[in-house]
C-alpha cells in the first residue's frame, strides 16, 4: 500500500533531516512511527503526503508514484496534520462537504458517514457554526471526521492524540482499529508509546533521520520483559 525507497530530505543541502529511509507497509496494517523530537517524523509524513518533495528516493502509494502522478496517488489517502489549522471562515458542514466532493463521496454515503463520525466525536450539533468558533479539540475532531469520511485506503495521521481528551482519544483508537479491520491501512506518528505498543502491528523507529527499526512491538522488545518505552529510550539515547 505504501512503499518508501531510499527516501532522503535535506533542507539545507548539507545534512539530511531524513536519511535514506526504506519502508513497505501492507494493506490492513497499522504502523506507528516514533522517534525523538526532531528525528524526522513530520518531514517523512510531509513527503509521503506530497506537501514537500524528497531530495532523493521514491514514494509509491497503492502502486502510484506520488512524484509522477500526484493526484492519482492522493486519491488513495487522507491526512490529519499535527496542528489542526484549517480555513475557518466556513461552517463545519461546508468543510466536510468540500472533502466529500474532492473524494467523490456519494450524497448518500456522505450523509451517513458525516452523521456517524461527527456524532461519535460530539461535534454534530456544531456543524452549522463557522469553524472559527470551534475549540482546538473540536477542530481536530472535524479534521478527523473529514479524513475518515472518504474511507481512504491509507489513513495518515501526525500526532493524532495530541489535544484530545481521554474519551475522544479512545474513540479515535477504536475507529483506527475498525478502519484496519475493514482492510484500510494506517500510518501514524505519536509520542504516546503505550498507545503505539497496544495499537500497532508494527512500529517504525526513526532516530536522527535514519530508520533504526521496523518490526512488531514484540520483536523490537526482543520478547524481553520490557515496555516499548524502555526499549525506545535505550535505542535512542545520546551517548
Ligand atoms: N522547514 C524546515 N526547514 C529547515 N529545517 C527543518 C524544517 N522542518 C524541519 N526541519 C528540521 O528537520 C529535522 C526533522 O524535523 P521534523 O519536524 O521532521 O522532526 P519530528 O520527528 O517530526 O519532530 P517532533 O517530534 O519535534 O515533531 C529537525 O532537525 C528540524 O529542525
Amino acid at each position: 500500500m505504501l512503499v518508501l525507497k531510499n527516501v532522503s530530505k535535506s533542507y539545507d543541502n548539507s545534512k539530511n533531516a531524513v536519511d535514506k529511509i526504506s519502508l513497505e507497509i501492507k494493506k490492513g496494517e497499522i504502523i506507528g512511527f516514533i522517534g525523538p523530537n526532531g528525528a524526522g517524523k513530520t518531514t517523512t509524513i510531509k513527503m509521503i503526503t506530497g506537501i514537500i518533495s524528497p531530495t532523493e528516493g521514491d514514494i509509491v502509494i497503492n502502486g502510484v508514484d506520488i512524484s509522477k502522478a500526484p493526484i492519482e496517488a492522493k486519491k488513495n489517502f487522507t491526512y490529519v496534520p499535527d496542528h489542526p489549522s484549517i480555513f475557518d471562515a466556513i461552517k463545519g458542514i461546508d468543510y466536510l462537504n468540500f472533502i466529500a466532493d474532492m473524494y467523490e463521496v456519494s450524497i448518500k454515503d456522505r450523509k451517513e458517514r458525516i452523521e456517524r463520525f461527527t456524532k461519535v466525536f460530539q461535534i454534530y450539533d456544531a456543524l452549522a457554526q463557522t469553524i472559527n468558533s470551534y475549540s482546538h479539540g473540536m477542530r481536530q475532531k472535524l479534521l478527523l471526521s473529514g479524513a475518515l469520511l472518504p474511507n481512504p485506503n491509507l489513513f495518515i495521521l501526525d500526532e493524532p492524540l495530541v489535544g484530545l481528551d481521554p474519551h475522544s482519544a479512545k474513540l479515535l483508537k477504536d475507529l483506527m482499529k475498525e478502519h484496519c479491520r475493514n482492510g484500510g491501512t494506517i500510518f501514524f506518528s505519536s509520542h504516546v508509546l503505550e498507545v503505539v505498543e497496544n495499537l500497532c502491528d508494527r512500529v517504525a523507529i526513526i532516530h536522527k533521520g535514519k530508520l533504526i527499526a521496523c518490526d512488531t512491538p514484540d520483536n523490537i522488545k526482543k520478547n524481553k520483559d520490557l515496555t516499548l518505552e524502555e526499549v525506545f529510550l535505550e535505542m535512542t539515547k545520546d551517548e
